[in-house]
């Protein structure tokens, strides 16, 4: 059966969200950010580093400007990088091409629409149900292989609006830059070659796919949630936003939620990479969530291996003081495992919940 789109949940103007959508008590987000007085003022803050000197002929502010992105990667995971060389036109031109196929009316959209049963992931689509608690997630997405270029199917990118492909590819290419930069400064910080991780990663076959998250405005923003508790799979993803806040991290105990920062781009560690670093460098955990007055739209960009590449702690960072905290798995298995994981776990949980009901 075909899933239902959130978009029309949405604009059905129902006043309670199905039960499918509503978390269990824990999961809830324990305040509705856009409500809270500027609550991202207080505690930690996910940590911002100016990157315009990367290319610098000044060794002591490239040097400087590693160290940070190093440091943040090792105790969060995260980061917002400023001035990163991804021209703000470019970056408009992006968002208003996803703008404008979202703004296609749904019966539109579902021309688009993927076949997860058929194996087929790209396209437009909403998450499915993957166990018996059915849990659902308050988002419509699109998804499609960005890079390599000689991989891409092109007829799974949208047709519309025009600019989509031209300005999508630009936008890959640039950041396809980006990942070797911070492959490089990675690897430097670990004491191995700079090439290293990437080289591991794939090199020239490290694949990018591009994921636009659509969060229509939910009516009961304080029991949803637009993307569930997860840290991503791949090696690293560059996360864009349409300035409505709503991605949180996990740190020290506590949600963070991350400031709207004009003009910045978001960097997550992944799986793979914490993996290859023996947990030096942190996948962190995120959530995405929604509400009432606003569209969220994020475009995620997941870099990651080829599905057979063989994907374990690097040699070089493991020795009898640091025996190694993963097994090697090929990245298919990584992400099997995950996902069996995900729906065992969500199936205890709906055990749990019925046996409590009961007694
Ligand atoms: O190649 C990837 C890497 C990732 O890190 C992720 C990914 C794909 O897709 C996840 C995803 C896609 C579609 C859905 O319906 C989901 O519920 C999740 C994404 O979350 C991410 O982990
Ligand atoms: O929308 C966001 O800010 C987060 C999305 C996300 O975590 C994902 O797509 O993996
Ligand atoms: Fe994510």
């Amino acid at each position: 059966m075909a899933p239902a789109r959130v978009e029309s949940l949405a604009l059905s103007g129902l006043a309670a969200i199905p039960a499918e959508y509503v978390r269990p008590l824990e999961e809830r987000p324990t305040e509705c950010v856009l409500k809270v007085k500027r609550v991202e003022d207080e505690g930690p803050q996910i940590p911002v580093v100016d990157v315009a000197g990367w290319d610098s002929a000044d060794e002591e502010i490239k040097k400087e400007i590693r160290r940070q992105v190093a440091k943040a990667s090792r105790e969060w995971g995260v980061m917002q990088l400023l001035n990163h060389g991804i021209s703000e036109t470019l970056i408009e031109r992006l968002q208003a091409a996803g703008k404008a196929f979202f703004d296609l009316p749904v019966e539109e959209k579902e021309k688009y629409a993927n076949d997860h049963a058929a194996g087929k992931i790209a396209g437009y689509g909403s998450k499915l149900a993957n166990n018996a608690s059915g849990q659902l997630e308050w988002e419509d997405y699109y998804f499609h292989l960005l890079w390599p270029e000689q991989r891409r199917d092109m007829t799974t990118w949208p047709k519309h609006p025009q600019e989509y492909i031209d300005v999508t590819d630009a936008y890959g290419r640039e950041i396809r830059k980006l990942v070797t930069k911070i492959l490089g400064t990675l690897s430097s910080d670990l004491g191995v070659e700079e090439e290293r991780m990437e080289r591991v990663l794939g090199g020239e076959n490290l694949e990018m796919q591009l994921k636009i998250n659509y969060y229509p405005r939910c009516p009961q923003p304080e029991l949803a949630l637009g993307v569930e508790a997860h840290t991503d799979i791949s090696a690293l993803t560059f996360l864009l936003h349409n300035m409505v806040p709503g991605l949180q991290l996990f740190y020290e105990g506590k949600w963070v939620t991350a400031k709207c920062i004009p003009g910045a781009l978001i960097v997550h560690i992944g799986d793979q990479v914490e993996i290859l670093s023996n947990g030096k460098f942190k996948s962190g955990l995120h959530r995405g969530l929604v509400n009432k007055e606003k569209v969220r739209i994020s475009w995620a960009v997941f870099c990651d291996p080829p599905k057979d590449a063989l994907i374990g702690p690097m040699k070089e960072v493991v020795d009898e003081s640091n025996p190694p905290l993963f097994p090697a798995k090929t990245f298919k298995e990584h992400t099997d495992h995950k996902l069996f994981k995900k729906a065992q776990a969500q199936a205890e949980a709906q055990a749990a919940k019925k046996l409590n009901q009961s007694t």
